[in-house]
């Protein structure tokens, strides 16, 4: 399953390199963080710290993107969120990240705290650890750029009132929607704001936009699963505008007759797993599946 990736797994038997980020705005976390660092230095990984986590917890650090050159893989330390961050900011190098859980949910992370120290045991074996490249959305919106590893979601401006938004597959239209908004998922954000508004679950090592209405004023509205290959633009017609909001942490505005572009990245997302890790027990034991 998609074990393509700038690291060889020769590299990661020899000594290899990781860096890490913390979650923000959490300094408590610096416990956690020299326990984690304790049981990498025990397997030969040598470990950098970014910047912005190192001046959270009083220690040297250096830049992401420095960080991201240096490193074989990234690993995130906290929840799904501070994964997300991670991933939009990294994917474009090509290196992996591996995801420690000291969030609450933890459904995108792999690794539990205590399960880390044998977890890093076994990375020298080749057996143990699988590299999934999962798909990123690019949006464009006002000649902006923007990533997203969950979803992309066209939201109403102003509680009182609805939005209206027309859309166009490769310049044709095929709908006009009407209600709280538009989510544009990728697979792997399908088990996020998607699964809470009624859409699909597709397995995210598929290639596809899910495009799902929010609260839509209409009885044959449904969710879309388009493939991945082609372009989706979306136009606010009402004179409100609306909100782009990417992987629930960064905000646009768009106004009146402002288009949205969606299209997928040239470049995926690479996540560092378990070897044993199975995206239905993942489900069942996250989220209830199949109970
Ligand atoms: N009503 C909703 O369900 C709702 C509303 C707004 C945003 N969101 C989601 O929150 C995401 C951002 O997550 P966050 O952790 O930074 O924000 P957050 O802290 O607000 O958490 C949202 C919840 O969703 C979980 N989550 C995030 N991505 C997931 C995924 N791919 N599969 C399963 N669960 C996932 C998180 O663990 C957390 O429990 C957005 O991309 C959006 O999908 C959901
Ligand atoms: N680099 C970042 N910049 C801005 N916000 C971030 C960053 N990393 C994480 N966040 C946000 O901080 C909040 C908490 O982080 P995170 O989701 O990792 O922890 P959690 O909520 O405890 O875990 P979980 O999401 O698994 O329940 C989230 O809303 C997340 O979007």
């Amino acid at each position: 399953m998609g074990l393509k990736s700038t690291i060889t797994k020769e590299k990661l038997k020899s000594k290899s390199k990781a860096g890490i980020v913390l979650r923000p705005s959490t300094p408590e976390i610096k416990d956690d963080y020299m326990k984690i660092k304790g049981y990498f230095e025990k397997q030969n990984i040598e470990i950098f710290l970014e910047k912005n986590s190192a001046n959270m917890i009083d220690e040297e650090g250096i830049d992401l993107d420095i960080l991201c050159d240096t490193v074989d893989f990234l690993v995130s330390i906290g929840g799904d969120g501070t994964l997300i961050s991670v991933v939009r900011r990294t994917f474009r190098s090509g290196k992996p990240v591996l995801g420690i859980n000291l969030g609450t949910l933890g459904f995108l992370t792999d690794v539990s705290l205590n399960e880390l120290e044998s977890f890093l045991q076994n990375l020298s074996d080749d057996e143990n650890y699988r590299i999934d490249s999962r798909m990123m959305i690019k949006g464009n919106a006002n000649l902006q750029n923007f990533f997203a590893f969950n979803d992309i979601v066209i939201s109403r401006n102003s509680l009182s009132s609805m939005i209206k938004v027309d859309a166009k597959i490769d310049g044709k239209p095929f709908n006009s929607y009407y209600g709280d908004g538009i989510i544009i998922s990728s697979p792997t954000g399908s088990t996020a704001y998607n699964l809470s508004v009624g859409g699909p679950l597709v397995y995210p090592l598929t290639d596809a936009f899910i495009v799902t209405p929010v609260a839509p004023h209409s009885l044959t509205q449904r969710p879309l699963v388009l493939p991945a290959d082609f372009e989706i633009e979306f136009t606010i017609t009402d004179n409100q505008g609306a909100m782009v909001i990417v992987d629930g942490q960064d905000i646009y505005e768009v106004e009146q007759n402002q288009s949205i572009k969606i299209q997928i990245a040239s470049k995926k997302a690479k996540l560092l797993h378990r070897k044993e890790r199975n995206y239905f027990e993942v489900l069942n034991e996250k989220l209830q599946w199949g109970n």
